[in-house]
C-alpha cells in the first residue's frame, strides 16, 4: 500500500455523510482483548500460477462476529472456504504459510478434513437442504458421526431447530420433506443443520444474497443470537448488514487483507485510503 493510498486527511463531506448511514450500534463496540481462534500468518492461496489471496495475516477472535466485504473477485469466498479446506475440492488450489484453528494447523499432514468440517463449519449462498426429511436433514450428521439413538437424534433434531430459530415454524411437520420449506427457512436449515454436529466456527458465504429482506432479516437476527456462542465469519457484499452483524470487518481488495478493524471504526473511521473509498461507493 501507498502511503498516499493510506492518507485519509481529505475526507469529502460527502464521504463522511455516508459513513455515518453505516454507525453501527453501541452494542457492537467491542474490546480490544480476545483469543485468536483462527490466525493467518503469510497466507496464501492460489489458483494453479495465480496468487488469489495474499500474504494474509490476521487473528480471528473467539465468539465475535468477523464480516468479510470487498469487491467482487477480491478473494473473500476464497480465504473463507481455505478456513474448513472446502478448497481441496478443486485441484490446482493450493496454499502457502499458516492457518491455525485453535493453534493447530489446518494444512497440516495430519489434520483430519472431516473433523475439520465438524468443527468448522459452512453455510452456503443457495439454500441446499437434502431432498429428505427435515428431520433427516437435522440428524444426518449427527448419525455420520456415530450417533444411534433415536432419542439422541430426536433431542438433537429439536435443539438445533431452536438454536436456529426454526423450531416452533416446523415443529408439527418434522417428515415433511424439507424442499418444500421457504428459501428463509430452508437457508435457517442449513444453520440448525450445521449446528446439529456442535461446530466452533460457523462460516456463512453470503447467506442472505438470495433471499428477501424479511428472510434476510430473520437470518441476521439469528447470528445476533448466535453470537457469543460461536465463532462466526461472513461474506457480505451487503455493507450495511456487515455493519449490523458484525464486530470486526475484513476488507479486501484484489487478494490483500487491506484492513481488519472493529467494524464501528472500520466504518467510521478507516485507517486505508482504500477502505475509505469502497465503504463510500467510490468503488464496487
Ligand atoms: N475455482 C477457481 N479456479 C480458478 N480461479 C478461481 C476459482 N475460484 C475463484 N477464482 C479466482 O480467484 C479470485 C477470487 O475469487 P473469489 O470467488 O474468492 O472472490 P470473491 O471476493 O468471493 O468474489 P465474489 O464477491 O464475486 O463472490 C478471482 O479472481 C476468481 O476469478
Amino acid at each position: 500500500m501507498t502511503a498516499d493510498a493510506r492518507d485519509t486527511s481529505s475526507r469529502t463531506p460527502e464521504a463522511q455523510a455516508t459513513r455515518d448511514i453505516y454507525l453501527p450500534p453501541e452494542r457492537k463496540k467491542v474490546s480490544e482483548g480476545g483469543v485468536p481462534h483462527v490466525i493467518a500468518k503469510n497466507f496464501s492461496i492460489y489458483y494453479g500460477e495465480f496468487e488469489a489471496v495474499k500474504k494474509v495475516n490476521v487473528d480471528i477472535l473467539s465468539k465475535y462476529v468477523t464480516a468479510i466485504i470487498g469487491p467482487s473477485g477480491c478473494g473473500k469466498s476464497t480465504f473463507l472456504r481455505s478456513i474448513n479446506r472446502m478448497n481441496d475440492l478443486i485441484p490446482s488450489c493450493h496454499t502457502t504459510g499458516g492457518l491455525l484453528f485453535d493453534g493447530e494447523d489446518i494444512y497440516g499432514k495430519f489434520t483430519d478434513e472431516v473433523l475439520l468440517r465438524k468443527k468448522i463449519g459452512m453455510v452456503f449462498q443457495k439454500p441446499n437442504p437434502f431432498p429428505k426429511s427435515i428431520f433427516e436433514n437435522i440428524a444426518y450428521g449427527p448419525k455420520l458421526h456415530g450417533i444411534q439413538d433415536k432419542k439422541a437424534l430426536a433431542e438433537i433434531v429439536e435443539r438445533s431447530l431452536r438454536k436456529a430459530a426454526l423450531w416452533d415454524e416446523v415443529s408439527d411437520r418434522l417428515d415433511k420433506n424439507a424442499l418444500g420449506l421457504s428459501g428463509g427457512q430452508q437457508q435457517r436449515l442449513c444453520v440448525a443443520r450445521t449446528l446439529a454436529v456442535e461446530p466452533e466456527i460457523l462460516l456463512l458465504d453470503e447467506p442472505t444474497s438470495a433471499l428477501d429482506p424479511k428472510a434476510t432479516a430473520k437470518i441476521e437476527d439469528l447470528i445476533q443470537e448466535l453470537r457469543g456462542s460461536y465463532t462466526i465469519m461472513i461474506v457480505t457484499h451487503n455493507m450495511q448488514q456487515a455493519s449490523r452483524v458484525s464486530d470486526f470487518t475484513m476488507f479486501f481488495y484484489e487478494g490483500v487483507l487491506v484492513e481488519h478493524a472493529p467494524t464501528a471504526q472500520l466504518f467510521t473511521n478507516p485507517k486505508d485510503r482504500m477502505t475509505e473509498d469502497y465503504i463510500t461507493g467510490r468503488f464496487s
